[in-house]
Parts: structure tokens; sequence; C-alpha cells
């Protein structure tokens, strides 16, 4: 299973808050369109059709208004409310089974981390590629040499051992999904053909391997750093993406997405 987040803050609307009756994050499906007139929900593009599961953590609960909310298919009956509240999770289907939105803050600041769990397999290959795509676009000389050098393990729970690979692999099924969606876009493309059809697991690695194969030259003190940067835990690529990611997607978000037009899933 592959997971899925976007960080996500909404502050409160500047004026008079006590006529303030819109939601801080419009009634929605996370994986697909919400037709409320017609009580309807399309599992189709602009959607992220691949979510299965949601879940919502909730990072502060020093505001005011903010709650979260379930609905009806009309998105307009509330069926359940959950008060955030700082290390509070809610989790849920990411289908029609639950629409659901979030008030408006009308004070302070509110901060969550959103998360969706998908099965399908194809997202495994794809955040790998994203990842690599993502240590390419911001790595130094230095550490592109090393995610060159060492890009089978540079983004995965690499194994300290060789006979540490089963339990690595085990591992990589709760890898991070950094789903950034510009590298979600190119990603998605390196994996389909022109024609819009997928490559095979092979042919992707096959791609990402000359990809990474092209990179340039290390210089001699690029190499001579690589010696040093051979003895570091590669564990420590994960945090160093995610610090790139949390740099790189350094945008206010009032929403979540709920389809691709409002792009922040990470
Ligand atoms: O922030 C929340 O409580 C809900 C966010 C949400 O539904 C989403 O990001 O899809
Ligand atoms: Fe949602």
């Amino acid at each position: 299973m592959v997971v899925l987040l976007s960080s996500l803050c909404a502050a409160a609307h500047s004026g008079k808050q006590e006529d303030r009756k819109n939601l801080s994050h419009p009634v929605h499906v996370d994986n697909c369109v919400l037709v409320s007139e017609l009580k309807q929900c399309k599992k189709e593009p602009p959607a992220y059709t691949h979510r299965d599961y949601s879940a919502i953590l909730y990072l502060n609960d020093d505001f005011e208004g903010g709650q979260f909310i379930f609905t009806e298919l009309d998105g307009k009956t509330v069926t359940a409310e959950v008060h955030p509240r700082c290390g509070r999770v809610v989790g849920f289907g990411a289908g029609e089974e639950n629409p659901h939105g979030v008030q408006a803050v009308t004070k302070g600041q509110r901060c969550a981390v959103a998360l969706w769990f998908t099965l399908d397999p194809t997202h495994e290959e794809k955040e790998r590629i994203q990842a690599q795509d993502m240590l390419n676009m911001f790595s130094t000389p230095i550490n592109k040499d090393f995610s060159h050098q060492d890009s089978k393990d540079s983004f995965e729970y690499g194994p300290a051992h060789p006979q540490a690979d089963q339990v690595a692999t085990d591992k990589q099924e709760k890898k991070l999904d950094i789903h950034s969606d510009t590298l979600a876009e190119q990603s998605a493309n390196q994996l389909k053909g022109v024609d819009g059809k997928k490559t095979t697991k092979a042919a992707a690695k096959g791609k990402a391997s000359s990809k990474a194969g092209q990179q340039t030259k290390a210089t001699p003190a690029a190499k001579d750093a690589k010696q040093k940067v051979k003895h570091i835990d590669k564990k420590g690529a994960i945090p160093a993406v995610k610090k790139m990611i949390k740099g790189a997607s350094k945008k206010d978000s009032n929403s979540a997405s709920d389809n691709k037009s409002g792009k922040d899933e990470l």
C-alpha cells in the first residue's frame, strides 16, 4: 500500500467572521468528482481515482471553526462532525460513501496533514521514479554522483546488509509517496508511452536508469567526497528528500486536492 500525502493550513479570512458561512474546504469526495446536484460522484479524471483510503492528521487546535464534516451526496446534509484536536486522526474510505468538507476557520490558522492510501501497484514504481527525479532535480554534484552510483538504494530503506534485502522489500511497502503534482505528471508521463499506454515496470526501470546514466560525470572533488558519502547511512536520503520537498512546495494550501485542478498532493 502506498501512502500519498499533503500538508495544508487554512487561515481565517480577515473581516467580519460572524457572517461567514462558507466552507474552508468545500464538500468533496477524495477519489471522484462530486456532482451534488445529481447526488452522484464520477470516478474519473480529474479526480484522483487511485485513492482508496483517506486520513487526516490534525496538527493544532488553537483556532476557531474548521470542523471537519461528513455529508450525504447532496453535499449539504451533515451526517457527522469531527472537531480537530492536535494529534487527532480521522480515517475513512476515499470513495463516494464519504463526502466531506471543512467548515470555515473563523480565527487563527488550522493545519493538518492529509494522507491518502492507494492499493494501485503502478504507484509503487511511479513514486520511485518521482523520488529519483526529485533527487536529480535538487541534488548537488556530490549527491548527484551518489544518487547515480547508488540509484537503486538512494530512495529505499536500503538494507545495511544484503541479507536484510527481504526486510527492506517489506519496508518499501511503507515508503512515503512524495506525490508532488508536477512531478506526478512527469512520472505519469514516464510510465506512459506517447500513446498513453502504460509501460511495463521493467521498461520504466530501464528508462529511469538510462536517465540516471545521463547525469554529468562527477568532478574529482566530487569523487573524493563520494568516499565520505559512502559512509552515510542511506536512510538519510529520505529525510533529505522530505526537506527538499518541503522547500519545493512551500505554497500555502487552503484546500487539499479533491481533484487534479486543486493540485497539492505530495
Ligand atoms: O483538513 C481536513 O480536515 C480535510 C481535508 C480534506 O478533506 C482533503 O484534503 O481532502
Ligand atoms: Fe478530502
